[in-house]
């Protein structure tokens, strides 16, 4: 018989069972339905007794892309990598890293409490209306989700949970990051890409181990914390000299973490409710960095004093030097804007906001003058870690040699431990010296340039402390 023969005979078999199945909904009672319909049913459910989910990719009205969909992409495509053989590639959309999926028709089991289950991916194509160009538009994709009659409980009422819950993990870590500063009372963002990580910190090797492990506890205790009753959130504040790495440390932290920053600009907003208004659009898993708190506010709650104001009226001139002096910008914007954020409005955000919000979120105070602050900002439980930014110790500056020059050792470390002993020097100013110069020298030129800039810094101090020594 040719196929299309078949394919109308075939038809018209339908046909004739369609025209059937319409007489016996119209004539039979409801009643004998129902028990004529039960027992095909039954012997469905006896010759196969397993259980199927679809979860579509677009739902609703306005085909808006379902959030369950790209929790479960995201779960399978761990499991998509090991198990499956046809797979999607694409660059994740944090730009870094490659995102492996299953492919359309495609099947991996996966276990949970002992028990087997399937996950299928799959798609309808239905008819392009519209040119070939949008034919896409028209694949409507699908994840289908098969399991045991017996299983219908765990996997309701445990193992979906856990699949979303695991999904929006892992979107959470793929996902780009951002970079949010304001302007007045709008956050605008550029996307993340800072490159710091503790691996490239150079600090003591204790207290950096130390944090890291504070962070990762901190992060992993959304349960805990909701337990005690209390906001998930903590204090960080960061102080030390220009250049000690405080800003890197923020970025460290942002990057072990996977969080947004949100870098608030206290001398740009204009009141309490401005602030207030800020801080509940931040989003969950995100760092609120003040930088160079001390600046950013009077922190008795007045505003500076005119004395004050004269010593800053010429630094805000300089462009570079705003950040510093920003108490002389935030002078400048009263005049105009009368800008009037408070200590206490600042303390009410920080022991307020996350109880409504909820979410993990980190706070980090930065400061060049710790002994300026006010005690009630930093107390524990606003501030939870005080943690101080040092001159470069000679642990520090092993780190950065392996990171900017790839050495771990050299006849000249001996040398420069020692004058690191004597001598205060930021990471900054050392980083700088063995930064690669357009000669390209080998290790000893950055080394002896080193060395060279400490005993500098070393004689300076001997003459100046002479002179102080004269004069007194
Ligand atoms: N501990 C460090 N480890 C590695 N690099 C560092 C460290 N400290 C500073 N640097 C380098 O010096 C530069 C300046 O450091 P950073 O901006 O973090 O200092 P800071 O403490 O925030 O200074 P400020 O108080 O002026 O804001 C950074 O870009 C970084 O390259
Ligand atoms: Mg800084």
């Amino acid at each position: 018989m040719k196929q299309g023969d078949m394919f109308t005979q075939i038809g018209s078999i339908i046909a004739s069972l369609m025209f059937i199945w319409a007489i016996f909904q119209q004539y039979f009672p409801y009643q004998i339905r129902n028990q004529i319909e039960k027992y095909p049913q039954r012997l469905v459910t006896f010759i196969y007794p397993y259980i199927q989910i679809t979860f579509h990719e677009f739902t609703g009205e306005r085909l808006m892309r379902s959030e369950a969909y790209s929790s479960i992409e995201n779960f399978l495509s761990s499991k998509a990598s090991t198990q499956a053989k046809k797979l999607k590639g694409d660059i994740g959309k944090n730009n870094q890293s490659l995102v492996l999926s299953m492919d359309d028709r495609e099947e991996i089991c996966d276990e949970f409490n002992g028990v087997k289950l399937w996950w299928a991916s799959g798609k309808n194509v239905t008819k392009s209306q519209t040119f070939p160009i949008h034919a896409n538009m028209d694949e409507k994709r699908y994840y289908k989700l098969t399991f045991h009659k017996h299983n219908r409980d765990l996997v309701l009422g445990t193992y979906l949970n856990y699949v979303l819950k695991e999904g929006k993990e892992i979107k959470i870590k793929n996902r780009q990051r951002k970079l949010y500063t304001n302007s007045g009372s709008y956050w605008s963002h550029v996307v993340f890409e800072h490159p710091s990580t503790f691996e490239t910190l150079g600090m003591d090797l204790e207290k950096k181990k130390m944090i890291i492990d504070d962070l990762i506890t901190f992060s992993k205790s959304g349960e805990f914390y909701s337990r005690i009753g209390r906001a998930w959130k903590r204090g960080y504040l960061l102080y030390g000299p220009p250049g000690t790495g405080k800003s890197t440390m923020i970025a460290c932290m942002a990057n072990l973490l996977g969080y947004d920053i949100y870098d608030l600009e206290l001398t740009n907003v204009k009141d309490n409710n401005e602030l207030r208004k800020l801080l509940i659009e931040t989003s969950s898993k995100s760092i609120i960095v003040i930088e160079d708190i001390d600046c950013s506010l009077d922190l008795t709650g007045q505003r500076r004093n005119k004395k004050n104001k004269e010593e800053k009226k010429n630094e805000v001139n300089d462009f570079s030097m705003q950040k510093k002096s920003g108490i002389g910008i935030m002078e400048e914007r009263d005049v105009k804007n009368n800008s009037n954020v408070t200590l206490s409005g600042l303390l009410n955000f920080i022991d307020g906001l996350w109880s409504a919000c909820g979410g993990e979120r980190l706070i980090v105070f930065t400061t060049n003058y710790v002994e300026k602050l006010d005690p009630a900002l930093v107390r524990k439980g606003r501030m939870d870690k005080h943690i101080e930014l040092t001159y470069c110790g000679f642990e520090a500056f092993k780190l950065l040699a392996k990171n900017y020059l790839n050495v771990e050792s050299h006849y000249l470390f001996g040398e420069i431990c020692e004058l690191l002993k004597e001598i205060e020097i930021t990471p900054a100013d050392v980083a700088e010296h063995l930064m690669p110069k357009n000669d390209f020298g080998d290790v000893e030129v950055y080394l002896k340039s080193l060395i060279r800039a400490l005993e500098l810094a070393k004689e300076e101090a001997r003459v100046k402390l002479e002179e102080d020594a004269k004069n007194c």
